[in-house]
């Protein structure tokens, strides 16, 4: 006999809720295989939605999702919770073009109220929504659970929830955030997701007094737990508290001074697989409304997928792979990756220069940290999710004469701006910043796009700014900023493989000129002037240009600042139209260009036709990097279509397109 899955019975959390909680075991246990088998065909975050799986269920089922407000940090252990808000049908695009984010996002449910990709703004988000109800103590006309009746509904009582894992727990922002709620009251709970594995094992000593305070009790006595609960509550739920004691499951209240000395209660560690467990604790806790309550809860990265928690990162990320073998499908490009080149390069120059050492925000493997700390563990400092940390911290090591290279994501480094602007060019410290995933990353979408750092760099007095065309380039930009000293020097590259060109031996790398550009291909009529990733794509519409008879230049700036004014003034003069192209967002490169043009009066003489190909205004949502590209009109035939057009030859641009 064939019983009809649970999971097919459950579209929203209402329905969830009309199952015995008998029922919710096995509503996890399909609930889970349908993520593996969801992942496994789009892949992306495996391991961290497995964990939560239970807990997922778990608080779907004691709140009133989404009237109450559930807050994802981070947002990549969200794929169970999507299942079980109405986006199961859909599971199987996640990450995809015109799929479903693989994050929490704003506009694609109401079950997401705050959309996440970095990490540690849970705590925060949620303060704030819990200090609105309180201030608002009205009639919610926006709900949208409200909009079947038109709205209306008392809202001054909803709940809102924060699940946090011990990784992001290591930003600042956290912190800031619990010092804040701590001294504001109020119902607020926090979550925290203790699987004892940032995307690499966790760091530093927060790490070590979690792992204390979840040993310390080890589940025993759920008497203790319940007791300290219910003297919690308000008098007229302790009844219903007290009962919660007859379950008499093992439960327990352990370390976790550090929380109460913030404000909150704390309550934990409990085993967040299971649910005789998790259940009546979210039951009582969500009754607790004077005060902040942490909630500490244990789970494993990974379960219930064995090939998952035997790899060493609990399979944070996944390629697509098969659910029987665990196999991934493999890259086809033999390419090494730019991230790669830089590691591998790095360790060259720390073989010459002691002084240098490696920082990585809570990224040694994305970063290629991970090698360099391998050669010099010394010399290598994983300072868990504290990018801003990280910075000030290069800043004073770089005071000291020491030559730091901060390792970090384009798009996670917007989290230290501060820092770079005060803490570094201001002083003019020689931090290098090895930028990498600069442009667009692909299916993580709008969150990682590492589309601002030119822009954003670019306009900071001091600062030195570079990006690679291609990975012999990278390793040359490498070892300049190794060398460098004058100034903070930056340099960008690309999420995934080179170009596939010949590689300098170490012994051949050379130094670049600070400031100074190169010529690949020499032309006469068209200038494509590149500034990083790009720099295929110009050389194949070099190609394209070419056999349209419009003989064409690629020019390969290698800075943005200092811009090479000599050679964009002889570019600028001896072709008719010059065109800028780079993976970042408008105000960079491309503006620093126009910018100096204009300032020599070159914009104002004679004919040169100026054009500025850059990421579009917009957000873009996840897709493949090619369709993003194509979306973003960065590729071969868009930068011949512009010289084209520019050209006046329209007609021949759309019979391009067409
Ligand atoms: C500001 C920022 N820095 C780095 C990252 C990259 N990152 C994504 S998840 C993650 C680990 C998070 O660990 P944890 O919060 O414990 O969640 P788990 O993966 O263990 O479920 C990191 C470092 C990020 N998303 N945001
Ligand atoms: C969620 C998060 O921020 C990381 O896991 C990120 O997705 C890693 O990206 P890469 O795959 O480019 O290393
Ligand atoms: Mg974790």
């Amino acid at each position: 006999m064939t019983t009809t899955p649970l999971l097919d019975r459950v579209v929203y959390p209402s329905d969830l809720r009309t199952l015995a909680k008998s029922d919710l075991r096995q509503l996890c246990d399909e609930l889970r295989s349908e993520v593996i088998d969801a992942v496994s065909c789009t892949g992306g975050h495996l391991g961290s939605g497995l964990g939560v799986v239970e807990l997922t269920a778990a608080i779907h089922y004691v709140y009133d999702t989404p009237r109450d407000r559930l807050i994802f940090d981070v947002g990549h252990q969200c794929y169970p919770h999507k299942v079980l808000t109405g986006r199961r049908e859909r599971i199987r695009t996640l990450r995809q073009k015109d799929g479903l984010s693989g994050f929490t996002k704003r506009s694609e449910s109401p079950y997401d109220p705050f959309g996440a990709a970095h990490a540690a703004t849970s705590i925060s988000a949620a303060l704030g929504m819990a200090v609105a109800r309180d201030l608002k103590g009205e009639q919610d006309r926006n709900s949208p659970d409200d909009a079947a009746t038109g709205g209306g509904a008392k809202n001054d009582d909803r709940r809102v929830i924060a699940v946090i894992g011990d990784g992001s727990m290591s930003a600042g922002m956290a912190y800031e955030a619990m010092n804040n709620a701590g001294d504001t009251g109020g119902q607020l709970t926090v979550i925290l997701n203790d699987n004892e594995m940032s995307i690499a094992p966790p760091v530093g000593a927060m790490s070590a007094y979690l792992a204390r305070a979840a040993s310390s009790g080890s589940y025993q006595g759920f008497r203790n737990l319940a007791k300290q609960l219910t003297k919690r509550l308000p008098p007229r739920l302790r009844d219903m508290a007290g009962k919660a004691e007859e379950y008499g499951r093992a439960m327990v209240t352990g370390g976790g001074t550090l929380f109460e000395e913030l404000g909150f209660y704390y309550v934990g560690p409990i085993d967040g697989h299971n649910l005789d467990h998790l259940l009546p604790v979210l039951e009582n806790v969500k009754n607790i409304t004077d005060r902040p309550v942490l909630v500490h809860v244990v789970t494993q990265k990974g379960k219930g997928y064995q090939l998952t928690v035997d790899k060493g990162d609990k399979l944070h990320a996944v390629s697509k792979f098969d659910v029987i073998s665990g196999e991934e499908v493999k890259k086809t490009s033999n390419a090494p990756s730019y991230t790669g080149v830089f590691a591998g390069q790095l360790i060259e120059e720390a073989k010459k220069n002691e002084r240098i050492v490696g920082i990585t925000a809570a990224m040694p493997s994305g970063t290629g940290i991970d090698k360099f700390m391998k050669e010099f563990p010394d010399r290598t400092f994983d300072v868990g999710i504290a990018e801003q940390h990280a910075v000030t911290f290069a800043a004073g090591l770089a005071a000291e004469g020491m030559v730091p290279f901060c390792a970090l994501y384009s798009t996670f480094l917007q989290r230290a701006y501060d820092s770079v602007v005060h803490d570094v060019a201001l002083q003019n410290l020689p931090v290098r910043f090895a930028m990498d995933r600069a442009g667009l990353v692909g299916n993580d979408g709008a969150t990682h796009a590492g589309a601002y750092d030119t822009a954003y760099l670019g306009c900071l007095p001091n600062m030195v700014l570079m990006a690679c065309g291609d990975e012999a380039e990278l390793q040359a930009m490498t070892r300049t900023a190794a060398e460098f000293d004058e100034h903070p020097i930056g340099f960008r590259f690309p999420r995934g493989e080179g170009m596939g060109v010949d590689m300098y031996a170490p012994e051949d790398v050379p130094l670049l000129e600070i400031g100074k550009g190169r010529i690949v291909a020499e032309g006469t009529k068209v200038c494509l002037l590149n500034f990083g990733g790009r720099l295929g794509e110009c050389m194949k519409a070099a190609d394209l240009l070419e056999a349209r008879g419009l003989s064409t230049t690629v020019a390969d700036a290698r800075f943005a600042k200092p811009l090479d004014e000599d050679l964009i003034r002889r570019l600028a003069k001896e072709h008719e139209v010059l065109i800028s192209v780079e993976e970042g967002s408008i105000g960079g490169f491309g503006s620093f260009v126009l910018e100096f043009l204009n300032r020599d009066g070159l914009l104002d003489a004679g004919a040169l036709k100026v054009r500025t190909m850059h990421l579009p205004d917009i957000y873009q949502d996840q897709a493949s990097p090619k369709e993003m590209y194509e979306e973003a009109r960065l590729q071969a035939e868009h930068i011949t279509e512009q010289a084209l057009m520019a050209f006046g030859q329209a007609a021949a641009a759309a019979g391009d397109r067409a």
